[in-house]
């Protein structure tokens, strides 16, 4: 990888949540000098200075400052919503050479897509990343455009490898990446609330059954990934016959739980394909 890419710079565009997960990941994880990374948004300063305080990089808030950053970074992130991807990538043209990359992390998204918007063929990493990479513990899939060269697609699996799991796979089956781990963690969050409120109507404490429920998922977690078992085979370790866990699966199966779930997730996958459509009627 040449120098240039061994500490490259680094602008996000856009700083909420998905772009604060991966920053917070990228500086803890030392894969490059926090000045080296400039983070900009539409007109929050206080956000970013927020971000400068606790990260240490650099804020871009006037359109000079922003224009700036976007021509001299080596990689763009773009973390903006869905329904501001068009006006944003627009928005690059004046300012991109070819061998800028461009990341993105918008669900739905398509570097085709990019491609219309931009009016040519530049570089561009497509991911689904999740906000576990927080704590570097995220889970992203990952696809590339033709263009992308070796040190690129090297860095930019190795930004997401710094905050977590990252599968490279076809672009078509970046949707599949959201339903099930994009939009993943939150599916989990809800299981974890209704166990939560189980176990206080019960008679724990929340502070107590909170603490239960997340080491319960924790625990979960780490038995799949540690003893390579599958969930299946582990749920039914745990399933007594006639016990107390057969009574609890019994009661899911009445209320089509693992239906629910699948449901969920081929609905995730099929929104964000809208997402992507809306996003590419604005590009034609
Ligand atoms: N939140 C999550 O769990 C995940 C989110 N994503 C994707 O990440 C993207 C961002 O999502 P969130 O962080 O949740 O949204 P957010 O609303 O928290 O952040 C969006 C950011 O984009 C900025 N922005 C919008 N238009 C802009 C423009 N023209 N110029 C500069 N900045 C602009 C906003 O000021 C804000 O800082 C979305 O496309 C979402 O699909 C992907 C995976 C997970
Ligand atoms: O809900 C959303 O659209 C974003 C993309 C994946 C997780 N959050």
């Amino acid at each position: 990888m040449n120098d240039k890419l061994q500490h490259p710079k680094l602008t996000f565009f856009g700083a909420g949540s998905m772009a604060e997960a991966l920053l917070r990941g990228i500086t803890a994880a030392e894969l490059l000098p926090p000045s080296n990374i400039v983070v900009m948004n539409r007109q929050n300063a206080e956000r970013l200075q927020e971000l400068q305080q606790k990260y240490k990089i650099m804020p871009a808030s006037t359109d000079t400052d922003k224009s700036n950053a976007l021509r001299s970074a080596d990689i763009i992130l773009l973390s903006m919503k869905p329904k501001d991807a068009a006006v944003a990538i627009r928005s690059l043209k004046p300012l991109l050479h070819p061998d800028q990359l461009l990341v993105s992390v918008i669900a739905g998204l398509s570097i085709d897509t990019i491609h219309q918007l931009l009016g040519n063929a530049q570089p561009v990493v497509r991911t689904m990343p999740n906000t576990s990479s927080t704590i570097g513990l995220g889970a992203t899939g990952i696809s590339f455009s033709e263009a992308v060269n070796e040190n690129q697609r090297a860095f930019a699996i190795a930004m997401f490898e710094a905050v977590g799991l990252t599968s490279v796979v076809e672009e078509p089956m970046i949707e599949a990446v959201n339903g099930v781990s994009g939009s993943g963690p939150a599916y989990i969050y809800y299981v974890m609330e209704a166990m939560i409120q189980a176990g206080v109507e019960l008679g724990l404490t929340p502070e107590v059954a909170t603490q239960l429920t997340a080491q319960t998922v924790k625990g979960a977690a780490e038995m799949v990934i540690s003893t390579g078992e599958n969930p299946g085979e582990l749920r039914r370790k745990v399933t007594s016959p006639n016990g107390t866990t057969q009574a609890a699966l019994e009661t899911l199966d009445r209320f089509a739980f693992q239906e629910a779930i699948n449901k969920a997730i081929h609905r995730c996958a099929e929104r964000a394909r809208e997402m992507g459509d809306a996003i590419r009627a604005e590009a034609l």
